[in-house]
């Protein structure tokens, strides 16, 4: 970074220091002390990748094919990591000074939850009594042909993020000669409780969190007879859950998901397993809690040989604003806008979790936004094979960062226009 910035790294205006040994805090100060600054934010690290799984291209080698950079983490997000510095970069360089004064946060540790990165870093703000205007972090994008009906582009703003519990499940039994096996094995007890949390998903919940709101806000670019049920929610939500349950992408909208991520059992192919054990990773939609949920996984599993403990979870976050009002919803919004002239901006819940949510007691507003496109297939290639950010699109998120930094720099937000027809 050092070397890819040098300017940012000399600017008298920018403070850097490293939290955590490996997480990356920048202070970018504004010329007017009294504005309220926001803060950017992105991370470094990445899950794993093979290119035994089916790579086009090493996922390590950022190689070009076709106008796309092939390589893990291209989308998840040095993208952005990337696209917030060379923005800033650029901007120096044309000798130009913020107003407002914003920090750039790069955690090291998100993809295992922040809990050095994103945490620490949170906690060197709030000592420091930071308080701010709002967070950008990643999490929703702009899709486009990924709702069938749906007419263009949207750029879906994340306001809120699911909650998440993972969950361990684990029957013990004592081990026994496999010559002489008991009726049931504990691998067999532990197959069917999470057959069962699969068989059963979680109630559908569309229409009762803020994924009403994204429905409302999208409902005039559907196609003719879909308009109609969209701008009905209070009717046909049901039957809106029941159409978007059906893909993995937009039933992640309708409930809480069950997704059972690790199973280990057995030593030897002839000892009856003493213990057997799997992870269940849950994905909390806002209408409920983690308790529910908690609760639900124990009248599905209706089986006290099967032992069930919380490892990690949270509760959904808080809404973040997105109305007229909302500068920070509006200024994203503003400048999505100007590069994306076409899409239509809705704000929505994320599906998955990022490192904002370690900063909810330095501001009300959390926004979850990059500006990267995703088209029917593509939303595989997070954490998949193949991810790939095209070098248009690059171009697209570091003219976006930008342009957003600079949009910051107003005192307030204009007047909404009702207003003024008023006076
Ligand atoms: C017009 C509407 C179409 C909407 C389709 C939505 C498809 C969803 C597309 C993208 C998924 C967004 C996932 C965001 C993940 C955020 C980052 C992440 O990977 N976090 C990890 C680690 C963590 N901090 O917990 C995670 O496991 O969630
Ligand atoms: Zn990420
Ligand atoms: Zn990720």
């Amino acid at each position: 970074l050092m070397k890819t910035f040098p300017t940012i790294f000399s600017s008298s205006l920018i403070q850097h220091e490293l939290v955590a040994n490996y997480s990356h805090l920048f202070w970018v100060q504004g010329s007017q002390p009294d504005l309220l600054p926001y803060l950017l934010l992105a991370h470094t690290d990445v899950v794993p990748a093979s290119e035994s799984d089916g790579w086009d291209a090493p996922p390590f080698s950022a190689k070009e094919i076709d106008g796309f950079i092939y390589g893990r983490g291209t989308i998840d997000d040095k993208s952005s990591v990337m696209g917030i510095l060379q923005a800033l970069e650029y901007l120096l360089l044309k000798g130009y000074a913020p107003r407002r004064g914003f920090y750039i946060s790069l955690g090291h540790d998100e993809e295992v939850m922040g809990y050095m990165g994103a945490v620490n870093i949170a906690s060197v703000l709030k000592q420091r009594g930071v308080q701010l205007l709002f967070v950008l972090d990643e999490g929703f994008a702009v899709f486009d042909g990924l709702i069938s009906g749906l007419e263009g582009p949207a750029a879906l703003i994340g306001t809120s993020e699911k909650g998440f519990a993972t969950v361990k499940l684990s029957v013990s039994m004592i081990p026994g000669h496999s010559s002489m096996p008991p009726s049931e094995t504990s691998i067999g007890i532990l197959a069917a409780a999470v057959k069962r949390l699969e068989d059963n998903p979680m109630p559908r919940l569309f229409g009762y969190g803020p994924e009403r709101g994204t429905f409302e806000h999208l409902a005039h670019k559907f196609s003719v007879p879909v308009r109609f049920i969209m701008s009905n929610l209070w009717l046909f939500s049901p039957l809106i859950g029941w159409v978007l349950e059906r893909k993995p992408d937009t039933n992640a909208f309708v409930r809480t998901t069950t997704a059972v991520t690790m199973f280990n059992a057995g030593v030897k192919e002839n000892v009856i397993a003493s213990l057997a054990e799997a992870y269940v990773n849950l994905r909390i939609h806002p209408a409920q809690s983690l308790q529910e949920v908690m609760d639900l996984i124990q009248s599905t599993v209706g089986d006290q040989r099967v032992k069930i403990e919380l490892i990690d979870g949270s509760d959904p976050l808080p809404v973040s604003s997105a109305d007229e009002k909302s500068f920070g919803f509006q200024i994203i919004k503003k400048t999505v806008l100007e590069i994306f002239s076409t899409v239509t901006v809705a704000p929505g819940i994320c599906v998955g979790n990022t490192d904002s949510r370690h900063y909810k007691d330095l501001t009300s507003d959390i926004y979850r936004f990059i500006p990267i496109w995703f088209k029917p297939g593509d939303t595989q290639r997070f954490h998949g094979i193949n991810e790939r950010i095209s070098i248009k699109n690059y171009e697209e998120i570091v003219a976006f960062y930008f342009s957003l930094i600079q949009n910051c720099d107003i005192q307030k937000l204009p007047e909404p226009h009702s207003s003024v027809h008023e006076l």
